[in-house]
């Protein structure tokens, strides 16, 4: 067997937990962080994550560390799971920690809060010279610990580092494959939680399933068109980051974002939705951002627009699907699938 670096695991919530299982399946020393010392100590008795994961066994192999300068010490690589609001600050904890040599990725899907600055740009500010990879696509935590197929993307401007971490996650029921556009991985992860979230509400409406297809085709649209005017590439935004996991995220149940717009549909007030749901929803925050990414480069981006109206409690659902349903007849594609748009 090939020999991998030791990876440390930052988040020990669902993501952070069943990724840090798979790689430690595969062979790789495995440590997994996570802020909850006590919630640690029960996962190495109990081998299971009874809050985020419950009723999936662990791996023997895996390691538990709550002390931050220990997990990193020594670690190949770095892979942060935190939620996106946490990221900055955990790039500026872990930046003194560090040995030299240590690459970094992470699966965490969003944009810095409050700024819209992708994650991997505040990679390349806070931990420069490093190599970095993105793990993204299509991938309920739960379906990955249960051991059921799945499929992702690890992309990295070095090329050998995305294709090393996606051996060291590719198992036989987890196909990872690789790319090295970044920011298009990151594009599609962060804006499809924001889409599911218009396709939960529809279906809370019970508007039915055209409804439901057509969001998700349109929301594709505005991913592509946000896409291509930040520099990703279209194949990456049709690919797992992209269209798969909008497809998965818009129409499987398990998802948390598309959870919240199902209860704001049916009339659920957004605190007591998120609260219910009990994890974390980045669409919350991510809305935001993709807003002011749009207004940035001129882009009336509808639905996206839309959730964030509703999000902010501007406009009811009802109201939201009346000014999208009210918008003037147009050509579908005005300037041809991949823009210039
Ligand atoms: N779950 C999934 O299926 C997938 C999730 N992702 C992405 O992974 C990221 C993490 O999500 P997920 O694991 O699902 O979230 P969960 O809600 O399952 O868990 C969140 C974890 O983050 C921890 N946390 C919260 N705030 C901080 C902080 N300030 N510093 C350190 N740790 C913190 C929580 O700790 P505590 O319990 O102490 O609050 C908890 O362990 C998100 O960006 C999500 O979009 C991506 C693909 C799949
Ligand atoms: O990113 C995910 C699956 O790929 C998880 O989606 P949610 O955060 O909506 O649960």
């Amino acid at each position: 067997m090939a020999a991998y670096p030791t990876l440390a695991v930052l988040g020990a919530g669902s993501w952070g937990t069943a990724l840090a299982a798979l790689a430690s399946r595969n062979g790789v020393m495995t440590r997994l962080w996570g802020r909850d010392a006590k919630a640690l100590a029960a996962m190495a008795e109990t081998r299971e994550n009874q809050r985020y994961l419950p009723e999936i066994q662990l791996p023997v192999e895996l390691q538990y560390q709550g002390d931050l300068a220990a997990a990193v010490r020594g670690a190949g690589i770095v892979l942060l799971v935190v939620p996106s609001h946490a990221f900055a600050s955990m790039l500026d904890e872990i930046a003194p920690l560090l040995d030299p040599g240590t690459n970094i990725a992470w699966a965490t899907k969003g944009f810095e809060p409050g700024t819209g600055r992708f994650l991997h740009e505040l990679v390349a500010e806070k931990l420069p010279g490093r190599a970095a990879a993105v793990v993204t696509g299509p991938s309920f935590a739960k379906e990955v610990a249960m051991g059921l197929p799945s499929a992702v993307t690890v992309h990295s401007d070095d090329d050998a580092f995305a294709h090393q971490l996606a051996l060291m996650l590719h198992a036989p029921n987890f196909r990872a494959y690789s790319g090295s556009d970044v920011l298009g991985a990151e594009l599609g992860g962060a804006m499809k939680n924001v889409l599911a979230v218009a396709t939960g509400v529809a279906d809370g409406m019970n508007l039915g399933l055209n409804a439901r297809a057509g969001l998700i085709t349109r929301g594709m649209n505005e991913m592509l068109r946000l896409g291509v005017a930040l520099g990703a590439r279209p194949e990456t935004l049709m690919g797992l980051s992209g269209l798969g996991d909008l497809v998965l995220t818009c129409t499987g149940d398990l998802s948390r974002n598309r959870r919240l717009g199902l209860a704001l549909g049916r009339g659920v007030a957004i605190d007591e939705a998120v609260r219910q749901i009990g994890q974390v929803v980045e669409s919350v925050v991510t809305a935001d951002e993709v807003a002011r990414l749009a207004a940035k480069h001129g882009l009336d981006l509808p639905i996206s627009n839309g959730v964030r109206a509703v999000l902010h409690g501007e406009v009811t659902p009802v109201e939201g699907l009346k000014a999208l349903m009210a918008r003037e007849q147009k050509p579908e594609y005005p300037e041809g699938l991949f823009g210039p748009f």
